[in-house]
């Protein structure tokens, strides 16, 4: 088993397997990247991809919001992306600038997936994501946990039939209601890739695993019990068993599903120690369909992040308040990634405001806001 340096600060740990804490834990989906500059300065001229398979400059960028916003943020995540999994599946994905992820050649007609490869050696085609991992947690030493991450099967899917981002999503809808035997198979092969992978990570020294599902909002109800859940619950189910078959302890997993608001209370029983939630959700409502069952990570609107000092205070407090003070199953979060023009000093008061609010007793918590 590697040894890694002892943890100073566990907090993240200890509220995912539901443990009491002195205050929420807190970090931000997307913390590293765009709209800090020293992530342009890092990344320079270099392709997005080319980034991602260079482990130390992963390592680097996946710092420096820790080394920023110091005894600010409980965790680091590892700086990747959801789309390596697909690459490594024998697809071709391009990052284009102010643009986003491309796909030249899609999966259109289910006889696409005779292109995806079979048997795929995850430690081969994503050794530099382990690499990375491995690096990462030698230089945070002991610092904040490290985590890990995939996306989903069915937001996986969506990208590598729709070819990028999509508004419509005419084309992942078409093999859904067209293809619906087709789209099963593909979404197995998919999960098949992403628990083997998760389990490396964890194996490289990740500490908790979340999976991102951002577009499970763009099925109906009925079909993300179709879709996505199933295979959101074997990842759950088989995850713990892989890890533990390598050698290595399971540790905790978040799923994240994205608009999926009316599947919370399945969410809540589909294995995953944490559920996180988007600013859909009235946080108060949420606890009560949880009803302990799982710890809750979220939700402030990443939008409030463009508002006044004041309003970002204020959010902060009903934020807190509504998952009531936050020292007991709750992991403070935004509803989705942090946005490119936030300007890093306002994402900094965010952080110091909900430390302060988070580390009040209940009963100082402004009256109103309770
Ligand atoms: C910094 C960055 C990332 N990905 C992309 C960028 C911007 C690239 C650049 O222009 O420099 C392109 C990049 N990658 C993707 C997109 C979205 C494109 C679209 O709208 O479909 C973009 C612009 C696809 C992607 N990629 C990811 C998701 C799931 C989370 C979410 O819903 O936001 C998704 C959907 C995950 C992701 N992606 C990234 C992380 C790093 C760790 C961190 O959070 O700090 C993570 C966790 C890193």
């Amino acid at each position: 088993m590697t040894d890694f340096p002892p943890m100073q600060n566990d907090l993240l740990l200890r509220a995912a397997r539901g443990e009491p804490v002195e205050r929420p834990p807190m970090w931000v989906m997307r913390q590293a990247g765009r709209y800090l500059p020293e992530y342009h300065e890092a990344k320079g001229k270099n392709d997005f991809f080319a980034c991602c398979r260079n482990p130390q400059l992963a390592c680097t960028i996946t710092l420096q919001p820790v080394l920023r916003y110091k005894n600010l943020l409980d965790a680091a995540i590892i700086f990747s992306d959801i789309l390596v999994v697909p690459q490594a599946m024998g697809m071709t994905v391009e990052m284009i600038e102010h643009k986003g992820p491309s796909f030249p050649n899609p999966l259109r007609k289910p006889e696409d997936l005779e292109k995806l490869s079979t048997n795929v050696d995850v430690k081969k085609e994503l050794g530099y994501v382990f690499d990375a991992i491995s690096l990462t947690r030698r230089e945070l030493n002991g610092m904040v946990p490290l985590i890990g991450f995939s996306g989903a099967p069915w937001t996986l899917m969506s990208y590598m039939i729709e070819g990028g981002g999509s508004k419509m999503f005419i084309h992942v809808k078409t093999w859904v209601f067209k293809y619906p035997e087709e789209s099963k198979r593909l979404l197995q092969m998919i999960t098949d890739v992403v628990v083997e992978y998760c389990a490396e990570q964890v194996v490289a020294g990740a500490q908790l695993i979340q999976i991102f599902d951002s577009w499970a909002g763009e099925l109906s109800p009925s079909d993300f019990k179709i879709f996505s859940l199933p295979y959101l619950r074997q990842i759950s189910n088989r995850l713990p068993e892989v890890i533990k078959s390598k050698g290595f302890e399971p540790v905790p997993m978040t799923v994240f599903a994205k608009g999926a608001w009316y599947a919370l209370d399945d969410l809540c029983d589909s294995g995953y120690n944490v559920v996180g939630l988007d600013w859909l959700h009235d946080p108060a409502e949420a606890i009560k369909i949880a009803n302990g069952r799982v710890t809750l990570q979220g939700n402030m609107d990443p939008g409030a992040l463009y508002g006044t000092r004041e309003t970002i205070t204020s959010e902060v407090e009903r934020m807190i308040s509504g998952f009531g003070g936050g020292k007991q199953k709750y992991i403070v979060n935004l509803g989705h990634g942090i946005t490119p023009l936030v300007d890093p000093e306002d994402m900094r008061w965010f952080l110091e405001e909900v430390k302060r609010v988070g580390s009040l007793e209940e009963k100082s918590l402004p009256a109103t806001l309770i």
